[in-house]
C-alpha cells in the first residue's frame, strides 16, 4: 500500500563508510533529513573532525569514528562499538573508496592490491560484520557504491574497474545469500561526479581552458554536465527505505544517461 511516509528513515541507524566529505557525506545528509541517526568513519582523526564539523554546519548530529575499512579486526571492533554506543545498524552504505590512475603495464601488483583492498575487500569485510545483526533483527539494507567502471573500462583504471566490477557481483551475491532474511543489497553506480576523487580530471589547463577529460565527460553525458554528490541523495534514500523492499541485487546507475548513449558522432 502506498503511503506518504514510505521514504522515511525515522528510527533507523545508518552507517556510511568514508563519509567525511564527497558522495558519502551527501548520502548521509540525505539519510539524516529522512530521519535516520548517522554514523560514519574515516581513515584518520583529522578527516573525522572535518566531517563532524561539516555535519554540525548542516545541523546534523552525526557520530564519527576513525576506522580503516580494510582492517577486519578494526572493523569488527568498530561495529561492536557503534552497536553499543549508537544503535544496531539498519542501513550500511559501503562508500569508502580510492582510485589509482596508472597504465596497467606500469602498475605494481602492490598498487593493484591496495585499490582492490579498499574498493572490494572492504565492502565484504564491513558487510560481513553487520549482516548477522540484520539477520537477528529480520531486516537490513546494504548499498554498495559501484561505478561506471562496474560496466565500462578505460585507460589507466584497471584495478578500479576490476574492483568495482567485483563489487557489482558481491552486491548480487549478498542479495542471493541473504535476501530470504529480508536483507536488500543493492548498488548505486554514479556517473562522473564532481568530488576530490575526480578533481584531477577537471583541472584547468595552463591556458585556462577545460581539461580534455572534462570536455569528454560532458560530451559523453546526455545531461551535458558532471553530476554532484546531491544527485545521489534521492536514489540512496529510495534504496535505504521501505519503498525499495522488493528491489534486490540491482545496480541503480545515476549517470545522467552515460550508459544509454553511444556518444556524439565526431
Ligand atoms: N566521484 C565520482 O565520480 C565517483 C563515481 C562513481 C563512484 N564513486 C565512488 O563513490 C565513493 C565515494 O567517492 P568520492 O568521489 O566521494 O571519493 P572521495 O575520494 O572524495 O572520498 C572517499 C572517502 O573514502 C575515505 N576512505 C578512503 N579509504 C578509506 C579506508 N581505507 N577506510 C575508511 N575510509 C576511507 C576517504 O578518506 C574519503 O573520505 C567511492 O567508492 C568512489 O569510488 C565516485
Ligand atoms: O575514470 C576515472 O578516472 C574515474 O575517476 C572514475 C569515476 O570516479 C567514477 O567511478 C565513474 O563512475
Amino acid at each position: 500500500m502506498y503511503s506518504k511516509n514510505m521514504f522515511s528513515l525515522e528510527g533507523k541507524t545508518a552507517l556510511v563508510t568514508g563519509a567525511s566529505y564527497g558522495i558519502g557525506f551527501a548520502i548521509a545528509c540525505a539519510f539524516a533529513a529522512a530521519g535516520a541517526k548517522i554514523v560514519f568513519n574515516d581513515i584518520n582523526r583529522e578527516l573525522v573532525e572535518k566531517g563532524l564539523a561539516s555535519y554540525r554546519e548542516k545541523g546534523i548530529t552525526a557520530c564519527g569514528y576513525v576506522c580503516d575499512v580494510t582492517d577486519e579486526d578494526a572493523v569488527n571492533s568498530f561495529v561492536k562499538r557503534v552497536e553499543a554506543e549508537v544503535g544496531e545498524i539498519d542501513i550500511l552504505v559501503n562508500n569508502a573508496g580510492i582510485i589509482k590512475r596508472i597504465p596497467m603495464t606500469e602498475m605494481t601488483a602492490e598498487d593493484f592490491r591496495k585499490v582492490v583492498d579498499v574498493d572490494l575487500n572492504a565492502p565484504f569485510i564491513v558487510s560481513k560484520a553487520v549482516i548477522p545483526g540484520m539477520i537477528r533483527r529480520g531486516h537490513g539494507k546494504i548499498i554498495n557504491i559501484c561505478s561506471m567502471m562496474s560496466e565500462l573500462g578505460r585507460e589507466t583504471v584497471s584495478a578500479y574497474a576490476a574492483a568495482k566490477g567485483g563489487l557489482k557481483m558481491l552486491t548480487r551475491n549478498i542479495c542471493s545469500e541473504y535476501g530470504e532474511y529480508n536483507i536488500q543489497c543493492n548498488g548505486i553506480g554514479p556517473g562522473y561526479i564532481a568530488t576530490p576523487q575526480t578533481a584531477p580530471l577537471r583541472e584547468k589547463q595552463p591556458d585556462g581552458s577545460r581539461h580534455p577529460f572534462d570536455q569528454f565527460i560532458i560530451s559523453k553525458t546526455p545531461a551535458a554536465r558532471w553530476g554532484s554528490p546531491e544527485d545521489l541523495m534521492g536514489p540512496a534514500v529510495f534504496l535505504a527505505s521501505e519503498a525499495s523492499d522488493f528491489v534486490n541485487g540491482h545496480i541503480l546507475y545515476v549517470d545522467g544517461g552515460i550508459l544509454a548513449y553511444i556518444g556524439k558522432q565526431p
